[in-house]
């Protein structure tokens, strides 16, 4: 090799994740995770090639041995710290304009999140501010918190429309998404939802029908155009929003168009949305604080990735989803952190610490469960997730000792974030 992009060496630790490929990791497999320590002097250097893959994990001797008359664009000393796979969040709401600060209160004194939601606040209340905002005040708002994303560790994220709930608005969101692909060095996911709420003045059949007849037509036509790429269909399956057989109509219209499935389910009340994932073979189903038994079964069965939210629960005092059952169980579990008006989380470190104390996962199953489990989710586990050979270059070096320090020091992650690398680049550095 005669040039790389990046060499970092002297490294403490890499928690590597995996070691062999795996595209998921399940049960006892999340509690123990792949990882180099230094050994004596010798420290842990990990190799990005010129075309952004991981090329070597080793320690220093060896590292340095191959590639000691390599040139490289950066060198990292990486001396004294720890170095994990870039984070990825599977499940955010991030392009809405105004905010909802005032339900925040109203939570606060005991208002229920459909409570809000049926008084004409909650989605509706972002739908109407964001249909009024323009494309260009839409992307600045939110190439600003996919920046604070990036700060704290994210590398790849998915991201949802369905603050429109009509065509023209559900298209301008998933323009604003598609600019940000192409802009920011952050790697995205998107998510048509334009099942996200049934709009002031329809039925949930006519959103349904609206979904199917009006929006995803012109999406089809926007891809087909190359205006636009959109990778998931979503629904937010609920009580009083869209019941199991719209859902499963969306769904299935959303897979005709080439879209995998990616939805909401079970979160305030039992729907069997997890029986019906499983049934549809869904890439992944988020929330499940109400899941089944038979849920929990037939997504062990599935594969479907559970995309459970730490931020939802801890803010709407929610039951918390069954994360150890269905850990224990051999559903593939991820995390999210729900990103939206309501749950205004923009941090993976938090979410991990959240999803610890408060659904009861070790610190290795969180980190499993914001890597490759999360790129599994978004259907990415083969490129992302993990620090092997042949890997795209996301990394997140941190200035402690062990990586665990990323969720014992709660809400520390601007303080212990030295490196965010995307693709061998460095995309943020705090020094
Ligand atoms: N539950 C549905 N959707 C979001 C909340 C969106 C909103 O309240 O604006 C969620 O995942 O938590
Ligand atoms: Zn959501």
């Amino acid at each position: 090799m005669s040039g790389g992009k990046l060499l970092v060496r002297g490294a403490r630790q890499a928690v590597l994740v995996c070691r062999a490929g795996e595209r998921a990791l399940r049960g006892e497999d999340m509690k123990t995770l792949a990882s180099l320590e230094q050994d004596g002097d010798n420290g842990v250097s990990l190799v990005v090639g010129s075309n952004g893959l991981i090329e070597a994990v080793g320690h220093d001797a060896d590292i340095q041995e191959k590639y000691g008359s390599t040139k490289f664009d950066r060198v990292i000393d990486a001396a004294g710290m720890s170095v994990l796979p870039g984070l990825i969040d599977g499940h955010t709401h991030p392009v809405w304009a105004g905010d909802r600060v005032h339900e925040f209160a109203m939570k606060l004194a005991g208002a229920t999140y459909m409570e809000v939601h049926k008084a004409g606040g909650g989605i509706n209340f972002t739908v109407e501010h964001t249909r009024s905002a323009s494309e260009d005040e839409l992307y600045t708002l939110f190439r600003d918190r996919l920046l604070r994303m990036v700060r704290a560790g994210t590398t790849l994220v998915e991201c949802k429309s369905g603050y429109g709930l009509e065509v023209d608005t559900e298209m301008k969101m998933l323009k604003v998404i598609q600019r940000a692909k192409r802009e920011l060095p952050i790697e995205i996911s998107s998510t048509f939802c334009g099942a996200h709420s049934v709009p002031r003045g329809s039925t949930m059949e006519q959103a349904t029908d609206d979904v199917i007849n009006v929006q995803l037509p012109r999406l089809r036509d926007l891809v087909k155009s190359g205006d636009l790429e959109v990778d998931n269909i979503d629904v937010f399956c609920e009580k009083g929003v869209f019941d199991v057989e719209s859902t499963r109509r969306i769904l299935q219209a959303g897979v005709d168009a080439g879209l995998a499935i990616n939805f909401h389910g079970d979160e305030l009340h039992p729907m069997n949305s997890a029986e019906l994932g499983a049934e549809l073979k869904a890439r992944a189903i988020s929330h499940l604080e109400e899941i089944s038994d038979a849920g929990i079964k037939a997504m062990a069965d599935s594969g479907s990735v559970a995309v459970i939210l730490p931020t939802t629960a801890y803010i709407l005092r929610l039951t918390p989803p069954p994360a150890r059952k269905m850990i224990d169980s051999g559903v593939v579990v991820a995390l999210g952190s729900d990103f939206n008006p309501n749950a205004f989380c923009l941090s993976m470190p938090m979410t991990m610490h959240l999803a610890c104390v408060n659904f009861r996962m070790s610190m290795n199953e969180a980190l499993a469960a914001a890597t490759i489990n999360a790129a599994a989710s978004v259907g990415r586990a083969e490129t992302h997730g993990s620090l092997e050979v042949g890997k795209v270059g996301d990394l997140v070096i941190i200035d402690a000792p062990r990586w665990e320090h990323l969720i014992y020091q709660l809400a520390g992650h601007d303080h212990l974030i030295k490196y965010v690398v995307k693709k061998g680049e460095v995309i943020h550095s705090a020094t």
